[in-house]
């Protein structure tokens, strides 16, 4: 029996609009999920589906192998945290996180138990007769995440719930996130924009564009291996070469166009004559040394060069490519690089991927 939360060709229409269009995954019973993909591309709608606000027009939900179809939010084993944490100012900290136990009938002294308890996990220990407007952004949110978890659901949908911190309480908060996760040991699902986010504390990631699972996988073949040349596009910084295949095998497809051939590897299984796109990322490229181009090799004139510290990101235009960045490490060496500068890049082919062309992610 499937245990976690499968999803079986849900489709959720709003009229005559598809939000969500034949969405098939099963998610791990104490698996952390996210669900990836840029604003209206369907992410909450799942999630309102998993949690019971909304109904799919097609197809079945189903948590613990349990079929949810008919089964109201209050009476399925999930609880939701939003962006908007919506915690009882008026109330201290550890009837905020207790109210759910009030609510369903458990005795005062149970209660507080349970509210240092779950203080604890959240690394605010002793910290219950607080008022909520006591606290900072950051401990806001881990009371939401305790008062959630306090109902002892099975699974945890998370909302965007770190989107309206700073941007260092919010690095902070993925690893107190993950830890919570995995100290609880129930399912999390968690969906956001934020491709750093997903990729530093998800198990897996599914990638979703305009209501499509575009491809389902950990950060690390989301990022190496992306399957569409919207994923490609979408997680990272990724520069596309569009052209016609010339020549394929099932390891690598060789593309043409204005630079002249360009080869990468092809795991889509392309052949000769399909449009494709190849796909390099900036920390592929090198500059190349001496007369003599190597393959793959690219001229370019530079736009302009950013020092990062760690790395240079350069701008380059090609012909045929308005815009192709290279990022190189820093090895505490001038670049001696000039706008105007002619260069020439290249890469190594095994760092390169060649997919079927289509949508691209918008800048
Ligand atoms: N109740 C509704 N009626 C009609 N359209 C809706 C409804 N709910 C959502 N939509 C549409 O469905 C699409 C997906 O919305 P959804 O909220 O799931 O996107 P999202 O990926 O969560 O975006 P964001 O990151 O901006 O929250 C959007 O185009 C939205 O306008």
């Amino acid at each position: 029996m499937s245990s976690g939360v499968d999803l079986e060709h849900v489709s959720i229409r709003f009229g005559n609009f598809t939000a969500v269009d034949d969405a098939n995954l099963s998610i791990r019973k104490g698996e952390f999920f996210s669900f990836l993909g840029p604003s209206g591309c369907g992410k909450t709608t799942i999630l309102r589906a998993i949690s019971g606000f909304n109904e799919p027009t097609e197809g079945v939900i189903r948590i613990n192998g349990a079929d949810m179809r008919g089964i109201g939010p209050n009476k399925r084993p999930t609880a939701l945290i939003f962006q908007n944490l919506a915690l009882f100012p008026l109330m201290s900290v550890a009837e905020n996180i207790a109210f759910g136990l009030e609510v369903e009938g458990v005795k005062y002294a149970e209660r507080r138990r349970r509210a240092e308890e779950l203080l604890n996990l959240i690394a605010l220990p002793g910290q219950g007769d607080k008022m909520v407007s006591e606290l900072s952004g950051g401990q806001k949110q881990r009371v939401a995440i305790a008062r959630a978890l306090a109902v002892e659901p099975q699974v945890l949908l998370l909302d965007e719930p770190l989107s309206a911190l700073d941007l260092k309480l919010r690095q902070h908060m993925r690893s107190e996130l993950r830890n919570i996760q995995q100290r609880v040991g129930i399912t999390f699902i968690y969906i956001t924009h934020d491709q750093g986010e997903a990729l530093t504390m998800s198990d897996r990631v599914a990638v979703m564009s305009a209501g499509v699972i575009q491809q389902v996988g950990d950060g690390t073949s989301i990022y190496n291996n992306p399957q569409t040349a919207f994923v490609a596009s979408f997680v990272g910084e990724n520069n596309p070469f569009f052209g016609k295949v010339i020549q394929a095998d099932n390891q690598y497809a060789q593309i043409k166009n204005k630079f002249g051939t360009l080869r990468g590897r092809n795991t889509q299984g392309l052949q000769e004559g399909d449009a494709a796109i190849l796909f390099v990322r900036p920390e592929s490229l090198s500059l190349v040394e001496g007369t003599n181009p190597p393959e793959n090799s690219i001229e370019s004139t530079v736009l302009s060069e950013e020092f990062e510290g760690h790395s240079i990101h350069i701008h380059l235009e090609g012909e045929g490519s308005k815009h192709i960045a290279l990022s190189l490490s820093n090895d505490g060496v001038d670049t001696n690089m000039h706008v105007g500068d002619k260069v020439t890049i290249c890469f190594d082919p095994d760092r390169a991927i060649v997919l079927p062309e289509g949508e691209l992610a918008d800048e």
